[in-house]
């Protein structure tokens, strides 16, 4: 049996930060942000959703999804973004499912699945274990505003459309506090899987 570790947090907490640390382990990492945005390519099924719903103004000159327009509206936006998580969130689900019965069938013992809304989308019964990486909302402010080069006004509210993290906190089997050094949240990764069992030496 294969042991599923659900990965999440929030945006800019440090999810993809520890993934790659975890991928460089020969750990199969499947994430929801990549199936999400595969699922939304052109000719997709919740591409044309989207198209019927958002209308053609929320394409590219050349027939993508205009992703940074989509934000604006759902972030700002909690009918939409409902309406937007109806359309994407089936699409991803199958897609998740289809990519860990494979990693099954090649025999991997351990799979990571990296869920930024893991609660939200009460996908928890999904996953074997919950690992949460966590920062304080200040500094996971300040990140989101560095890496994308948005407002506080355009941080605050993709934060404020999650979960709050102190609440995930209490609901995860293990957190990774991301507030420090990327080499104290590898250290804090290593000890977790160690103690979940993993055999390799890290
Ligand atoms: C709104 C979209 C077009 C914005 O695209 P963009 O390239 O700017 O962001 P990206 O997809 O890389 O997402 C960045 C982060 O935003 C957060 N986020 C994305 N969608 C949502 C949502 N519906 N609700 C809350 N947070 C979200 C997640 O933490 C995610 O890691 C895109 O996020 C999207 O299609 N979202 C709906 C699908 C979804 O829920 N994806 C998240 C995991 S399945
Ligand atoms: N310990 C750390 N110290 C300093 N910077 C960090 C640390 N961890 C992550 N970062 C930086 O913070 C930003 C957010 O991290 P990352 O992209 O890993 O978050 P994420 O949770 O995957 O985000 P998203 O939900 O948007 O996909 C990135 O620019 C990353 O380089």
């Amino acid at each position: 049996m294969a042991m599923i570790i659900g990965l999440t947090g929030g945006i800019a907490s440090g999810k993809s930060t520890v993934s790659e640390i975890i991928k460089n382990l020969d750990i199969t990492v499947i994430d929801a942000d990549i199936e999400a945005r595969l699922a939304v390519g052109k000719g997709e099924e919740a591409y044309q959703k989207i198209i019927n719903h958002f209308g053609q103004s929320i394409l590219l000159n050349d027939g993508t999804i205009n992703r940074a327009k989509l934000g604006e509206i759902i972030f700002n936006n909690e009918q939409e973004r409902n309406v937007l998580n109806g359309i994407v969130h089936p699409a991803v689900r199958s897609r998740m499912a289809a990519k860990q019965e494979e990693a099954i069938n090649k025999g991997e013992s351990l799979i990571v699945k990296d869920i930024p809304l893991l609660f939200e989308s009460k996908l928890t019964n999904t996953v074997d274990r919950i690992l949460l990486v966590y920062v304080d909302e200040e500094i996971q402010l300040q990140r989101l505003m560095n890496r994308n080069q948005y407002t506080r006004e355009e941080a605050l509210a993709r934060i404020q459309s999650q979960m709050p993290l102190k609440e995930k906190k209490e609901l995860a089997d293990a957190v990774i506090d991301n507030n420090g050094s990327i080499e104290q949240t590898e250290r804090q990764l290593f000890n977790i899987l160690k103690e979940w069992g993993l055999k390799k030496e890290v």
